[in-house]
Protein backbone atom coordinates (compact mmCIF):
# COMPACT_ATOMS: atom_id res chain seq x y z
CA UNK A 1 0.00 0.00 0.00
CA UNK A 2 1.48 3.15 -1.53
CA UNK A 3 1.65 6.71 0.84
CA UNK A 4 2.22 10.05 -1.16
CA UNK A 5 3.52 13.24 0.59
CA UNK A 6 2.50 16.29 -0.16
CA UNK A 7 4.23 19.54 0.85
CA UNK A 8 3.20 23.20 0.35
CA UNK A 9 5.35 24.92 -2.81
CA UNK A 10 7.22 27.54 -2.18
CA UNK A 11 5.97 29.47 -5.51
CA UNK A 12 2.74 29.47 -7.04
CA UNK A 13 1.64 26.41 -9.16
CA UNK A 14 2.72 27.47 -12.78
CA UNK A 15 1.82 25.58 -16.03
CA UNK A 16 -1.38 23.80 -18.07
CA UNK A 17 -2.62 20.84 -17.22
CA UNK A 18 -4.24 18.53 -20.31
CA UNK A 19 -7.44 16.92 -17.72
CA UNK A 20 -7.79 12.92 -18.94
CA UNK A 21 -11.04 11.38 -20.29
CA UNK A 22 -14.21 11.50 -18.72
CA UNK A 23 -15.05 8.34 -16.41
CA UNK A 24 -18.99 8.63 -16.99
CA UNK A 25 -18.68 8.78 -20.61
CA UNK A 26 -16.03 6.15 -20.80
CA UNK A 27 -17.71 3.87 -19.42
CA UNK A 28 -20.96 4.20 -21.25
CA UNK A 29 -18.59 4.46 -24.80
CA UNK A 30 -17.62 0.67 -24.50
CA UNK A 31 -21.22 -0.15 -23.12
CA UNK A 32 -22.62 1.07 -26.33
CA UNK A 33 -20.40 -0.03 -28.46
CA UNK A 34 -20.62 -3.42 -27.43
CA UNK A 35 -24.44 -3.24 -28.06
CA UNK A 36 -24.19 -1.64 -31.00
CA UNK A 37 -23.37 -3.23 -34.69
CA UNK A 38 -19.68 -3.12 -36.21
CA UNK A 39 -16.81 -1.09 -34.61
CA UNK A 40 -17.35 1.93 -32.25
CA UNK A 41 -13.61 3.76 -32.01
CA UNK A 42 -13.12 5.59 -28.68
CA UNK A 43 -10.03 8.51 -28.63
CA UNK A 44 -9.00 9.64 -25.21
CA UNK A 45 -10.73 6.81 -22.95
CA UNK A 46 -10.31 7.26 -19.62
CA UNK A 47 -7.46 4.47 -18.60
CA UNK A 48 -8.63 4.38 -14.80
CA UNK A 49 -9.94 1.19 -12.84
CA UNK A 50 -13.07 1.75 -12.90
CA UNK A 51 -13.68 2.02 -16.46
CA UNK A 52 -11.18 -1.06 -17.10
CA UNK A 53 -13.57 -2.45 -15.23
CA UNK A 54 -15.89 -2.02 -17.97
CA UNK A 55 -13.78 -3.00 -20.36
CA UNK A 56 -13.09 -6.60 -18.51
CA UNK A 57 -17.09 -6.80 -18.12
CA UNK A 58 -17.74 -6.76 -21.91
CA UNK A 59 -14.63 -9.01 -22.76
CA UNK A 60 -15.80 -12.20 -20.65
CA UNK A 61 -19.25 -11.91 -22.18
CA UNK A 62 -17.34 -11.86 -25.34
CA UNK A 63 -17.02 -8.97 -27.02
CA UNK A 64 -13.51 -8.03 -28.84
CA UNK A 65 -12.02 -4.74 -27.01
CA UNK A 66 -8.85 -3.21 -28.76
CA UNK A 67 -7.35 -1.11 -26.02
CA UNK A 68 -3.83 0.84 -27.01
CA UNK A 69 -2.70 4.12 -25.87
CA UNK A 70 -4.20 5.91 -29.18
CA UNK A 71 -7.43 4.68 -29.13
CA UNK A 72 -10.19 1.77 -28.46
CA UNK A 73 -11.71 -0.33 -30.61
CA UNK A 74 -15.17 -1.87 -29.48
CA UNK A 75 -16.35 -4.62 -31.81
CA UNK A 76 -20.03 -4.50 -30.77
CA UNK A 77 -21.71 -7.21 -31.68
CA UNK A 78 -25.57 -6.05 -31.36
CA UNK A 79 -28.17 -5.41 -28.87
CA UNK A 80 -28.92 -9.53 -28.54
CA UNK A 81 -24.87 -10.21 -29.05
CA UNK A 82 -23.66 -10.66 -25.58
CA UNK A 83 -22.72 -14.48 -24.32
CA UNK A 84 -22.99 -15.82 -21.08
CA UNK A 85 -19.97 -15.00 -19.18
CA UNK A 86 -18.22 -18.32 -17.62
CA UNK A 87 -17.42 -16.57 -14.02
CA UNK A 88 -18.53 -13.49 -12.08
CA UNK A 89 -18.06 -10.27 -13.49
CA UNK A 90 -15.64 -8.13 -11.68
CA UNK A 91 -16.88 -4.23 -11.26
CA UNK A 92 -14.27 -3.38 -8.91
CA UNK A 93 -14.47 -0.69 -7.25
CA UNK A 94 -17.22 1.04 -9.82
CA UNK A 95 -20.55 1.34 -9.01
CA UNK A 96 -21.26 3.13 -12.53
CA UNK A 97 -20.33 -0.34 -14.01
CA UNK A 98 -22.27 -2.38 -11.58
CA UNK A 99 -25.50 -0.44 -12.33
CA UNK A 100 -25.62 -0.04 -15.85
CA UNK A 101 -24.59 -3.58 -16.75
CA UNK A 102 -27.22 -4.51 -14.47
CA UNK A 103 -29.61 -3.00 -16.76
CA UNK A 104 -28.50 -4.32 -19.29
CA UNK A 105 -27.99 -7.86 -18.26
CA UNK A 106 -31.42 -7.88 -17.12
CA UNK A 107 -32.27 -7.87 -20.58
CA UNK A 108 -30.53 -11.07 -21.51
CA UNK A 109 -30.83 -14.57 -22.58
CA UNK A 110 -28.15 -15.81 -19.81
CA UNK A 111 -27.58 -15.66 -16.21
CA UNK A 112 -24.68 -13.32 -14.40
CA UNK A 113 -23.23 -12.28 -11.07
CA UNK A 114 -21.97 -8.94 -10.45
CA UNK A 115 -19.37 -8.62 -7.60
CA UNK A 116 -16.94 -6.13 -6.86
CA UNK A 117 -14.39 -4.71 -3.93
CA UNK A 118 -15.89 -4.22 -0.41
CA UNK A 119 -16.28 -0.84 -0.43
CA UNK A 120 -18.51 -1.97 -4.24
CA UNK A 121 -20.37 -4.65 -2.60
CA UNK A 122 -21.57 -2.54 0.49
CA UNK A 123 -22.90 0.20 -1.93
CA UNK A 124 -26.78 0.32 -1.97
CA UNK A 125 -28.11 -1.84 -4.99
CA UNK A 126 -32.00 -1.94 -4.17
CA UNK A 127 -32.41 1.53 -5.80
CA UNK A 128 -32.07 -0.42 -9.06
CA UNK A 129 -32.75 -3.55 -8.44
CA UNK A 130 -36.33 -2.65 -7.22
CA UNK A 131 -37.21 -0.56 -11.00
CA UNK A 132 -35.42 -3.54 -12.66
CA UNK A 133 -37.63 -6.28 -10.73
CA UNK A 134 -40.54 -4.09 -11.30
CA UNK A 135 -40.21 -4.49 -14.95
CA UNK A 136 -39.11 -8.24 -15.11
CA UNK A 137 -35.78 -8.24 -14.22
CA UNK A 138 -35.00 -10.84 -11.94
CA UNK A 139 -32.45 -9.85 -9.51
CA UNK A 140 -31.23 -10.91 -6.36
CA UNK A 141 -28.76 -10.33 -3.37
CA UNK A 142 -26.93 -12.95 -3.22
CA UNK A 143 -25.91 -12.16 0.43
CA UNK A 144 -29.87 -10.90 0.91
CA UNK A 145 -28.70 -7.87 1.90
CA UNK A 146 -29.89 -5.33 -0.96
CA UNK A 147 -25.79 -5.33 -2.11
CA UNK A 148 -23.22 -7.06 -4.53
CA UNK A 149 -22.85 -9.70 -5.68
CA UNK A 150 -25.90 -9.52 -7.26
CA UNK A 151 -27.41 -12.61 -9.28
CA UNK A 152 -29.39 -11.51 -12.99
CA UNK A 153 -31.10 -14.41 -14.21
CA UNK A 154 -33.39 -13.99 -17.61
CA UNK A 155 -36.19 -12.08 -17.48
CA UNK A 156 -38.63 -10.48 -19.69
CA UNK A 157 -39.14 -6.93 -19.85
CA UNK A 158 -41.84 -4.79 -19.59
CA UNK A 159 -42.42 -0.62 -19.73
CA UNK A 160 -42.86 1.32 -16.89
CA UNK A 161 -42.56 4.99 -15.74
CA UNK A 162 -40.37 4.80 -12.61
CA UNK A 163 -40.42 7.70 -10.65
CA UNK A 164 -37.15 7.73 -8.27
CA UNK A 165 -36.66 9.65 -4.83
CA UNK A 166 -33.36 9.87 -5.77
CA UNK A 167 -31.70 11.80 -8.68
CA UNK A 168 -28.91 9.61 -9.57
CA UNK A 169 -27.27 9.39 -13.10
CA UNK A 170 -26.66 5.23 -12.26
CA UNK A 171 -30.23 4.51 -11.50
CA UNK A 172 -31.61 6.82 -14.59
CA UNK A 173 -29.64 4.80 -17.12
CA UNK A 174 -29.59 1.07 -15.76
CA UNK A 175 -33.66 1.74 -16.39
CA UNK A 176 -33.28 3.21 -19.42
CA UNK A 177 -30.48 0.77 -20.73
CA UNK A 178 -33.45 -2.25 -19.55
CA UNK A 179 -35.54 -0.10 -21.40
CA UNK A 180 -33.95 -1.44 -24.79
CA UNK A 181 -35.04 -4.96 -24.19
CA UNK A 182 -38.86 -3.98 -23.10
CA UNK A 183 -41.87 -4.37 -24.60
CA UNK A 184 -42.88 -0.86 -25.69
CA UNK A 185 -41.33 3.38 -24.17
CA UNK A 186 -40.07 2.60 -20.66
CA UNK A 187 -39.65 6.22 -18.47
CA UNK A 188 -37.21 7.43 -15.61
CA UNK A 189 -38.80 10.95 -13.64
CA UNK A 190 -36.44 11.77 -11.20
CA UNK A 191 -36.49 14.83 -8.90
CA UNK A 192 -33.42 16.79 -10.55
CA UNK A 193 -31.81 16.03 -13.54
CA UNK A 194 -28.55 14.09 -12.94
CA UNK A 195 -26.12 13.63 -15.41
CA UNK A 196 -27.76 13.02 -18.98
CA UNK A 197 -24.53 11.47 -20.91
CA UNK A 198 -26.63 8.43 -21.30
CA UNK A 199 -29.58 10.16 -23.01
CA UNK A 200 -27.06 12.33 -24.97
CA UNK A 201 -24.81 9.27 -26.09
CA UNK A 202 -27.68 6.89 -26.70
CA UNK A 203 -29.22 9.22 -29.02
CA UNK A 204 -25.66 9.51 -30.83
CA UNK A 205 -25.88 5.44 -31.26
CA UNK A 206 -29.12 5.60 -32.83
CA UNK A 207 -32.14 5.19 -30.03
CA UNK A 208 -35.09 6.59 -29.38
CA UNK A 209 -34.67 8.81 -26.50
CA UNK A 210 -36.60 12.24 -25.32
CA UNK A 211 -35.86 14.57 -22.11
CA UNK A 212 -37.79 17.23 -20.87
CA UNK A 213 -37.19 19.03 -17.51
CA UNK A 214 -40.53 19.95 -15.95
CA UNK A 215 -41.59 23.46 -14.11
CA UNK A 216 -41.48 22.35 -11.42
CA UNK A 217 -37.67 20.87 -12.00
CA UNK A 218 -37.98 17.14 -11.96
CA UNK A 219 -36.90 15.78 -14.95
CA UNK A 220 -37.76 12.94 -17.42
CA UNK A 221 -36.14 10.80 -19.79
CA UNK A 222 -37.73 8.21 -21.36
CA UNK A 223 -36.82 5.58 -24.44
CA UNK A 224 -38.68 3.64 -26.66
CA UNK A 225 -37.05 -0.23 -28.24
CA UNK A 226 -34.96 0.32 -31.70
CA UNK A 227 -33.88 -2.55 -33.78
CA UNK A 228 -30.29 -1.67 -33.44
CA UNK A 229 -27.84 0.79 -31.93
CA UNK A 230 -24.99 2.23 -34.87
CA UNK A 231 -21.28 2.60 -34.17
CA UNK A 232 -19.80 5.53 -33.43
CA UNK A 233 -16.55 7.43 -33.09
CA UNK A 234 -16.04 9.04 -29.83
CA UNK A 235 -13.97 11.46 -28.63
CA UNK A 236 -14.02 11.71 -25.10
CA UNK A 237 -14.32 14.66 -23.10
CA UNK A 238 -11.85 15.62 -20.42
CA UNK A 239 -13.35 14.89 -16.98
CA UNK A 240 -14.48 18.14 -14.95
CA UNK A 241 -14.60 15.77 -11.73
CA UNK A 242 -10.64 15.30 -12.10
CA UNK A 243 -10.18 19.02 -13.59
CA UNK A 244 -11.90 20.26 -9.93
CA UNK A 245 -8.47 19.59 -7.98
CA UNK A 246 -6.30 21.11 -10.64
CA UNK A 247 -9.15 24.35 -10.53
CA UNK A 248 -8.90 24.42 -6.73
CA UNK A 249 -5.12 24.47 -6.57
CA UNK A 250 -4.87 27.12 -9.02
CA UNK A 251 -7.33 28.83 -6.62
CA UNK A 252 -5.68 28.21 -3.22
CA UNK A 253 -1.96 28.41 -4.17
CA UNK A 254 -0.96 31.50 -3.98
CA UNK A 255 0.59 32.95 -7.16
CA UNK A 256 -0.73 30.29 -8.87
CA UNK A 257 -1.78 30.32 -12.81
CA UNK A 258 -2.49 26.72 -13.91
CA UNK A 259 -4.71 26.48 -17.87
CA UNK A 260 -6.77 23.83 -17.22
CA UNK A 261 -7.25 21.92 -20.46
CA UNK A 262 -9.90 20.07 -22.48
CA UNK A 263 -12.72 20.47 -19.18
CA UNK A 264 -16.28 18.77 -20.36
CA UNK A 265 -18.76 21.70 -19.18
CA UNK A 266 -21.92 19.64 -20.01
CA UNK A 267 -24.62 21.84 -17.55
CA UNK A 268 -25.44 18.94 -15.85
CA UNK A 269 -21.65 18.20 -14.47
CA UNK A 270 -20.66 22.27 -14.41
CA UNK A 271 -22.21 23.00 -11.15
CA UNK A 272 -18.18 23.37 -9.44
CA UNK A 273 -17.76 26.25 -11.80
CA UNK A 274 -21.09 27.89 -10.08
CA UNK A 275 -19.84 27.65 -6.85
CA UNK A 276 -16.70 29.10 -7.54
CA UNK A 277 -17.84 31.36 -9.01
CA UNK A 278 -19.77 32.49 -6.11
CA UNK A 279 -16.72 32.12 -3.99
CA UNK A 280 -15.04 34.54 -6.13
CA UNK A 281 -12.74 32.34 -8.41
CA UNK A 282 -10.69 33.83 -11.02
CA UNK A 283 -11.55 31.59 -14.30
CA UNK A 284 -11.41 32.99 -17.56
CA UNK A 285 -12.90 29.97 -20.63
CA UNK A 286 -10.74 29.94 -23.33
CA UNK A 287 -11.54 27.67 -26.83
CA UNK A 288 -15.25 26.93 -25.83
CA UNK A 289 -15.78 24.08 -28.34
CA UNK A 290 -16.93 20.63 -28.00
CA UNK A 291 -15.89 16.78 -27.77
CA UNK A 292 -18.07 13.73 -28.20
CA UNK A 293 -21.46 16.05 -28.30
CA UNK A 294 -20.25 17.73 -24.95
CA UNK A 295 -19.29 21.20 -24.67
CA UNK A 296 -15.53 22.15 -24.11
CA UNK A 297 -13.74 24.71 -22.76
CA UNK A 298 -9.84 25.49 -21.46
CA UNK A 299 -10.03 27.07 -17.76
CA UNK A 300 -7.38 29.69 -16.95
CA UNK A 301 -7.47 29.45 -12.91
CA UNK A 302 -5.59 32.51 -11.22
CA UNK A 303 -5.28 32.12 -7.38
CA UNK A 304 -8.08 33.73 -5.81
CA UNK A 305 -9.06 35.07 -2.37
CA UNK A 306 -12.39 33.27 -1.65
CA UNK A 307 -15.55 33.43 0.42
CA UNK A 308 -18.16 31.37 1.72
CA UNK A 309 -21.41 30.20 -0.13
CA UNK A 310 -23.90 27.82 0.17
CA UNK A 311 -24.41 24.63 -1.95
CA UNK A 312 -27.64 23.35 -2.14
CA UNK A 313 -30.81 22.34 -4.14
CA UNK A 314 -30.78 20.90 -7.80
CA UNK A 315 -27.17 22.69 -8.50
CA UNK A 316 -26.27 19.41 -6.10
CA UNK A 317 -26.43 16.33 -8.64
CA UNK A 318 -24.14 18.50 -10.83
CA UNK A 319 -21.05 18.44 -8.46
CA UNK A 320 -21.81 15.49 -6.26
CA UNK A 321 -18.33 13.85 -6.78
CA UNK A 322 -16.64 17.39 -6.49
CA UNK A 323 -17.79 18.00 -2.66
CA UNK A 324 -15.11 16.76 -1.18
CA UNK A 325 -12.40 19.13 -3.08
CA UNK A 326 -15.14 21.75 -2.35
CA UNK A 327 -15.33 21.02 1.45
CA UNK A 328 -11.16 21.89 0.95
CA UNK A 329 -12.08 25.35 -0.53
CA UNK A 330 -13.83 25.93 1.92
CA UNK A 331 -11.52 25.34 4.33
CA UNK A 332 -9.62 28.28 2.93
CA UNK A 333 -12.44 30.66 2.58
CA UNK A 334 -13.99 34.09 4.36
CA UNK A 335 -17.04 32.92 6.45
CA UNK A 336 -19.49 29.61 6.87
CA UNK A 337 -20.03 27.73 3.88
CA UNK A 338 -22.90 25.01 4.15
CA UNK A 339 -23.36 22.06 1.99
CA UNK A 340 -27.27 20.68 2.05
CA UNK A 341 -29.16 18.41 -0.01
CA UNK A 342 -26.24 16.03 -0.58
CA UNK A 343 -27.26 12.65 1.35
CA UNK A 344 -26.19 10.76 -1.31
CA UNK A 345 -22.52 11.12 -0.20
CA UNK A 346 -23.18 8.57 2.34
CA UNK A 347 -23.47 6.15 -0.39
CA UNK A 348 -20.47 6.76 -2.68
CA UNK A 349 -16.96 5.06 -2.17
CA UNK A 350 -16.90 5.64 1.36
CA UNK A 351 -19.79 7.83 3.17
CA UNK A 352 -17.81 11.24 2.12
CA UNK A 353 -19.45 13.12 4.72
CA UNK A 354 -18.10 10.79 7.39
CA UNK A 355 -14.64 10.53 5.62
CA UNK A 356 -14.33 14.46 4.73
CA UNK A 357 -15.38 15.35 8.34
CA UNK A 358 -12.39 13.14 9.61
CA UNK A 359 -9.89 13.94 7.96
CA UNK A 360 -10.35 17.83 7.81
CA UNK A 361 -10.48 17.63 11.63
CA UNK A 362 -7.07 15.70 11.10
CA UNK A 363 -5.77 18.67 9.37
CA UNK A 364 -6.99 21.63 12.13
CA UNK A 365 -10.38 22.30 10.37
CA UNK A 366 -13.23 23.15 11.86
CA UNK A 367 -16.30 21.37 10.31
CA UNK A 368 -19.90 20.17 11.42
CA UNK A 369 -21.23 16.96 9.90
CA UNK A 370 -24.74 17.31 9.35
CA UNK A 371 -27.93 14.48 8.03
CA UNK A 372 -27.45 15.50 4.10
CA UNK A 373 -24.09 17.95 4.29
CA UNK A 374 -21.31 19.64 6.31
CA UNK A 375 -20.68 23.05 8.10
CA UNK A 376 -17.06 24.39 6.92
CA UNK A 377 -15.55 27.71 8.96
CA UNK A 378 -13.57 28.96 6.97
CA UNK A 379 -10.22 29.28 9.14
CA UNK A 380 -7.93 29.87 6.67
CA UNK A 381 -5.32 27.80 7.54
CA UNK A 382 -4.82 23.61 7.76
CA UNK A 383 -2.18 21.64 8.92
CA UNK A 384 -0.07 18.88 7.62
CA UNK A 385 -2.01 15.75 8.83
CA UNK A 386 -1.81 11.66 8.06
CA UNK A 387 -4.95 11.13 6.12
CA UNK A 388 -6.92 8.19 5.89
CA UNK A 389 -8.15 7.98 2.30
CA UNK A 390 -10.61 4.87 3.17
CA UNK A 391 -9.24 3.74 0.10
CA UNK A 392 -11.60 6.59 -1.59
CA UNK A 393 -10.01 8.36 -4.72
CA UNK A 394 -11.76 11.22 -4.15
CA UNK A 395 -11.09 11.68 -0.76
CA UNK A 396 -7.15 11.17 -1.74
CA UNK A 397 -7.09 13.85 -4.41
CA UNK A 398 -9.24 15.98 -2.32
CA UNK A 399 -6.88 16.09 0.62
CA UNK A 400 -3.84 16.34 -1.26
CA UNK A 401 -5.12 20.07 -2.68
CA UNK A 402 -5.29 20.42 1.02
CA UNK A 403 -1.93 18.98 1.53
CA UNK A 404 -0.52 22.07 -1.04
CA UNK A 405 -1.72 24.75 1.07
CA UNK A 406 -1.51 23.06 4.65
CA UNK A 407 2.00 24.15 7.02
CA UNK A 408 3.54 20.96 7.51
CA UNK A 409 3.60 17.78 5.50
CA UNK A 410 0.32 15.71 4.46
CA UNK A 411 0.80 12.30 3.61
CA UNK A 412 -2.05 10.17 1.98
CA UNK A 413 -2.70 7.10 3.42
CA UNK A 414 -3.42 4.31 0.31
CA UNK A 415 -2.59 7.05 -2.77
CA UNK A 416 -2.55 4.05 -4.90
CA UNK A 417 -6.73 4.56 -4.61
CA UNK A 418 -6.73 7.45 -7.34
CA UNK A 419 -5.97 4.93 -9.54
CA UNK A 420 -9.57 4.63 -9.80
CA UNK A 421 -10.06 7.72 -11.73
CA UNK A 422 -6.89 9.68 -12.16
CA UNK A 423 -3.94 7.44 -12.68
CA UNK A 424 -1.27 10.63 -13.27
CA UNK A 425 -2.98 12.44 -10.34
CA UNK A 426 0.50 13.18 -8.27
CA UNK A 427 2.80 12.71 -11.61
CA UNK A 428 0.51 15.99 -12.62
CA UNK A 429 1.12 17.39 -9.26
CA UNK A 430 4.52 17.30 -9.74
CA UNK A 431 4.68 18.73 -13.04
CA UNK A 432 2.81 22.03 -11.64
CA UNK A 433 5.76 22.80 -8.96
O1 LIG B 1 -23.64 7.86 -13.97
C1 LIG B 1 -22.45 8.12 -13.67
O2 LIG B 1 -21.51 7.99 -14.49
C2 LIG B 1 -22.16 8.59 -12.31
C3 LIG B 1 -23.19 9.07 -11.53
C4 LIG B 1 -23.02 9.56 -10.15
O3 LIG B 1 -23.53 8.58 -9.26
P1 LIG B 1 -25.09 8.49 -8.87
O4 LIG B 1 -25.87 8.23 -10.07
O5 LIG B 1 -25.15 7.34 -7.91
O6 LIG B 1 -25.40 9.80 -8.23
C5 LIG B 1 -21.56 9.83 -9.81
O7 LIG B 1 -21.41 9.99 -8.42
C6 LIG B 1 -20.65 8.76 -10.32
O8 LIG B 1 -19.30 9.10 -10.07
C7 LIG B 1 -20.77 8.58 -11.81
C1 LIG C 1 -19.00 7.83 -6.98
C2 LIG C 1 -18.09 7.63 -7.91
O1 LIG C 1 -18.07 6.60 -8.83
P1 LIG C 1 -18.91 5.25 -8.90
O2 LIG C 1 -20.27 5.51 -8.31
O3 LIG C 1 -18.96 4.88 -10.35
O4 LIG C 1 -18.16 4.22 -8.10
C3 LIG C 1 -16.97 8.59 -8.07
O5 LIG C 1 -16.20 8.44 -9.03
O6 LIG C 1 -16.81 9.53 -7.25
Amino acid sequence: MKEATITAPSTGLKGSVIIPGDKSISHRSVMFGALAKATTEITNFLQGADCLSTISCFRKMGIEIENTPERILVHGKGLHGLSAPDSTLDTGNSGTTTRLISGILAGQNFSSILSGDDSLNSRPMARIMEPLNSMGAKITSIDGNNCAPLRIEPGTLHSIHYHSKVASAQVKSAILLAGLYADDTTAVTEPVLSRNHTELMLTGFGANIASETHADGTATASITPCEELYAQKIQVPGDISSAAYFIAAGLLVPGSEILVKNVGINPTRAGILKVCEAMGADITYLNETSAGGEPTADLLVRYSPLKATVVEGSIIPTLIDEIPVIAIMAAFAEGTTIIRDAAELKVKETNRIDTVVQNLRAMGGTVTPTDDGMIIEGTGALKGAHINSHLDHRIAMAFAIAGLVAEGDTVIGDSQCVDVSYPAFFKTIAQLR
